[in-house]
């Protein structure tokens, strides 16, 4: 008789798989299997994916430890990166100043004071070029947290590989580019949603076309959660938000299967453990199954869900900062026992100043005990048939998707997440009901009055004393010092603006307008702006040039007041 069971299924799989050469025996030399489940449980690497993409779970590859960094000029975020790298950091994260993130240049009147403050201050092609001095762009993954100018700046970076002679097409990373969590949540945008989308067509079509392994998207529910939201609104937005970015690839007539696997995710890990464990298997299998039943993906990498994590930056405190290592430790846990494939952890001084290179070792070294110490690599989703786990996981789905119902009501559509046939043909007629329902409840003030209540309610919970944090509202008593915190100095900005100076004198004027004015031009077509995007960073356009040309288009996006 043939063994055909589930268990045997993932048995047969998993010995077709690679496996890293690594001890799997507990700390006591006991042996453990790879996975654990029933004849007929699902099982890891088996859709709709709940534990996990992987037969093999991190006995095949351990998650990415990806640290956001970036601070001052792209000197200095230079030297950080390859003290990151240097100490086994597996890929490389940018952590943008606000003026870039805005798409301003260092020397624009509304960047005075913030250059190179929350981030490094990139203004042209020249910057890309020292930030990854050194480090080979076809062989490091590279993330780049940006959303309004993502698409310039993703051409720099694109034009700063080429001038170091990598294969283009081979690069490999991630842009965050997520423009619905901006007007939900961030606020980092540059237009209204229309053009934003056109851009983010254009770059989904060019990545799927030229750049295959790059993720032009991560759809963020970080941000979502640090406004305030509870952990199944940061679940059912940033789904929701991706069922719009496929709706989008699907209306540009792009293939699903070439497109889906470049949508990634990115969530935040939360302090209560359980809760973010059943969020991110929840987040797995709502995914897998609106991608192959709504949206007709076939194979398993259009219908995985993979995601990024970072620890709760709201959940550290400045009382008592050593305890935020504790935090963050909890939280990078609850990450990795839900499955991320790439985490970032804080350091203990993130809620005063950008990380000392101190702290920023610890919070390194945080993942790195966890990876190398404790044993959780061995099993894939050891929390599986938990009872408690498993229902936590059916419970948040639930609540997610009350949630993708009332998107789809704001938007008009008369159907429920589980109508899966007729939402799979609205979508094939064009109907786009989820972003017609993001649309909607970006307008209305929808998400952010939800997200808002959901903060108020935490906060009387905390000031009633329901809920508590240590250090704060208990154990207030403390003897530890303060931290000596990182500050940027002025002089960055002073030398930042004289750069950029001196960069604009060395270059061809005239070459830079006509660059300009041909990709404003291609904004007016139907065609994809990325080569002409591509040529203005060629001939040294700043990215607040190239904002600014298409702000003078396309117009400002200005968020209506809401009481
Ligand atoms: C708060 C702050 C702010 O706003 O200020 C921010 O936003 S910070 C935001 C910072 N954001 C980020 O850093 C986003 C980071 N995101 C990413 O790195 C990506 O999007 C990611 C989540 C998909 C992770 O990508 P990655 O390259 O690190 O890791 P992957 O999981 O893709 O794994 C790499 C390759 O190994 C393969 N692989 C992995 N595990 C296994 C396994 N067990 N068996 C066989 N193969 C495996 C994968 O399929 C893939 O290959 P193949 O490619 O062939 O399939």
């Amino acid at each position: 008789m043939v063994d055909d069971t589930a268990r045997s299924r993932w048995q047969a799989r998993y010995e077709q798989s690679r496996v890293r050469d690594a001890d799997f025996t507990t700390l006591s030399g006991m042996a453990v299997e790879p996975a654990y489940g029933t004849d007929e449980s699902e099982w890891p690497g088996q859709f709709p994916f709940t534990r996990g993409l992987y037969p093999t779970g991190y006995r095949g590859r351990t998650w990415t430890i990806r640290q956001f960094a970036g601070f001052g000029n792209a000197e200095q975020t230079n030297e950080r990166y390859h003290m990151i790298l240097g100490r086994g950091g597996g890929g490389l994260s940018v952590a943008f100043d606000m003026p870039t993130l805005m798409g301003r240049d260092s020397d624009d009147p509304k960047s005075l004071g913030e250059v190179g403050h929350c981030g490094v201050a990139i203004d042209s092609v020249a910057d890309m070029e020292t930030l990854f001095r050194g480090i080979d762009l076809g062989a490091v993954t590279t993330s780049m947290t940006i959303s309004g100018p993502a698409v310039p700046v993703f051409c720099m970076m694109i034009v700063a590989a080429e001038r170091a002679g990598v294969d283009t097409s081979t690069l490999n990373g991630t842009l965050q580019t997520d423009i619905f969590k901006e007007y939900i949540a961030q606020k980092e945008w540059l237009f209204t949603p229309e053009p934003h989308l056109r851009l983010i067509g254009d770059l989904m079509e060019y990545c799927a076309e030229q750049i295959p392994d790059y993720k032009p998207l991560s759809v963020s529910g970080y941000h979502i959660r640090e406004a305030g939201s509870t952990a199944a609104q940061e679940l059912a937005f940033t789904l929701a938000d991706g069922f719009g970015y496929v709706e989008l690839g699907l209306s540009r007539g792009l293939d699903i299967e070439k497109f889906a696997p470049g949508l990634s995710f990115f969530f935040d890990a939360h302090v209560d453990f359980f809760e973010e464990i059943a969020k991110f298997r929840a987040a797995r299998r709502i995914w897998a199954r609106w991608l192959r039943d709504v949206y007709g993906a076939q194979t398993e990498k259009a219908q995985w869900l993979r995601f990024h994590t970072q620890t709760a930056g709201v959940s550290l405190t400045a009382q008592q900062p050593y305890n935020n290592v504790v935090r963050t430790g909890i939280e990078a846990l609850s990450a990795v026992l839900g499955g991320t494939n790439s985490l970032h952890t804080n350091a203990l001084d993130e809620t005063l100043a950008l990380p000392s290179e101190q702290a920023a070792e610890i919070a390194l070294r945080t993942q790195q005990v966890i990876m190398e110490e404790t044993g959780v690599v061995n099993v894939a989703d050891p929390l599986g048939g938990s009872w408690y786990v498993e229902a936590l996981t059916d419970q948040i789905e639930a609540e997610a998707n009350a949630i993708f119902d009332r998107i789809l009501a704001m938007g008009g559509s008369p159907l429920t997440h589980a109508d899966t046939e007729a939402l799979a043909e609205a979508t094939r007629a064009g109907e786009n009901p989820v972003t017609r329902g993001l649309l909607r409840g970006i307008e209305d003030g929808w998400f952010m009055s939800e997200i808002a209540e959901a903060a108020f309610q935490y906060q009387k919970a905390l000031e009633k004393g329901d809920k508590r944090i240590v250090g704060v509202n208990c154990h207030e008593h403390s003897v530890t010092h303060d931290l000596e915190i990182m500050r940027v100095s002025h002089e960055v900005e002073v030398e930042q603006v004289r750069l950029l100076a001196e960069r604009r004198a060395g270059r061809d004027e005239a070459a830079v307008s006509a660059a300009i004015e041909r990709m404003v031009a291609v904004g007016r077509t139907d065609d994809n702006m990325m080569e002409a995007m591509l040529d203005a960073c060629r001939a040294e356009a700043t990215l607040g040039e190239i904002c600014d040309a298409l702000r003078a288009e396309w117009g400002e996006y200005r968020e209506p007041a809401r009481f």
